[in-house]
């Protein structure tokens, strides 16, 4: 399917670059077939090297030698990188955009009527082939289109169609979502250090913990609360710990920063 194919990147950064190290590692996509467009020469010179991939003058060139066109840039930078690639798009690329926020309806205004458009919103697990993406997909898109888009982001991890009105809740939660994660990783590791374990001991604990945890809720499809149930005994140890994280509203923070992100992902499609 990625045979002879010509992917152009615009924007190389934390998302670019993870895209490109899952893709190289997991499709058969060669590093020649990738080339890339950042405004920041340091970084093209940093993923030539590391990745092979070849390097692009400008946005303009990439755009026109594209036939795949990932925009990762910020959302802020998006209008600016739409105007000067719109003039080169006439042999009609499947251009798709990664940034939060920014709608269907604003990319294809921004580029020539008849733009094959599919907004994603991955997630950096994608370095490691564990990504979450989820893909919208524009009126112009051909079901071939939609499944070389979906492809490439299953090559990296998992990979869904949805609607477009969920993209930005779908930000909220998996796209930000490594991040409260780590979060909360970072702050198991440091407890446990509190309690005086070797800083690598905690590390394994809480890393294999997690890890545990989330096949255990893959393989049995249990309710999360049923197998929480599971480890906590009456009068034991669990529940003193829970009782901590419910007095301290975890549950609700975690609720709110989903919502929080949410909402930034809307403001952000509007300004
Ligand atoms: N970092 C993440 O976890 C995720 C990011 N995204 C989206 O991916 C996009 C990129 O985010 P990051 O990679 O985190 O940002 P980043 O700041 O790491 O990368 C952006 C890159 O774009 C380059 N750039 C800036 N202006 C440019 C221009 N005019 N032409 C070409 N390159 C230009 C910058 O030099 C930088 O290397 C954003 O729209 C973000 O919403 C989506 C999902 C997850
Ligand atoms: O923080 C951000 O704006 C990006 C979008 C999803 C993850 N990181």
């Amino acid at each position: 399917m990625f045979e002879s194919l010509h992917i152009g990147f615009i924007g190389g950064g934390n998302m670019g670059e993870a895209l490109i190290k899952g893709l190289l590692s997991a499709s058969p996509l060669l590093p020649d077939q990738i080339s890339i467009y950042d405004v920041s020469t340091t970084r093209m010179k940093y993923l030539e090297a590391t990745y092979k991939i070849r390097l692009s003058a400008n946005a303009a060139d990439l755009a026109a030698s594209s036939d795949v066109l990932i925009l990762a840039v910020k959302p802020q930078t998006m209008s600016e990188v739409l105007g000067g690639i719109q003039a080169h798009l006439s042999h009609r690329p499947l251009v798709i955009s990664i940034a939060a926020g920014i709608s269907l309806a604003v990319l294809s205004a921004g580029l020539p009527e008849g733009t094959p458009i599919v907004r994603v919103m991955p997630n950096t697990p994608a370095l490691v082939l564990q990504g979450a993406s989820t893909l919208a997909r524009g009126t112009h898109v051909t079901d071939q289109q939609m499944e070389v888009a979906l492809a490439f982001f299953q090559a990296v991890g998992k990979a869904i169609e949805v609607q477009e009105q969920w993209m930005d809740a779908v930000t909220g939660l998996s796209g930000s979502g490594p991040a409260y994660v780590l979060l909360i990783i970072e702050s198991l590791i440091d407890a446990g250090v509190l309690m005086g374990l070797p800083r690598q001991t905690a590390r394994e604990l809480t890393l294999q913990t997690l890890l545990g945890t989330v096949s255990m809720v893959q393989e049995t499809a249990k309710h999360p609360a049923a197998l929480k149930d599971l480890i906590t005994s009456p009068g034991g140890t669990t529940i003193r710990g829970l009782q901590v994280l419910e007095d301290r509203g975890v549950r609700g923070a975690l609720m709110e920063a989903v919502e929080a992100a949410t909402l930034r992902s809307r403001e952000l499609g509007r300004s």
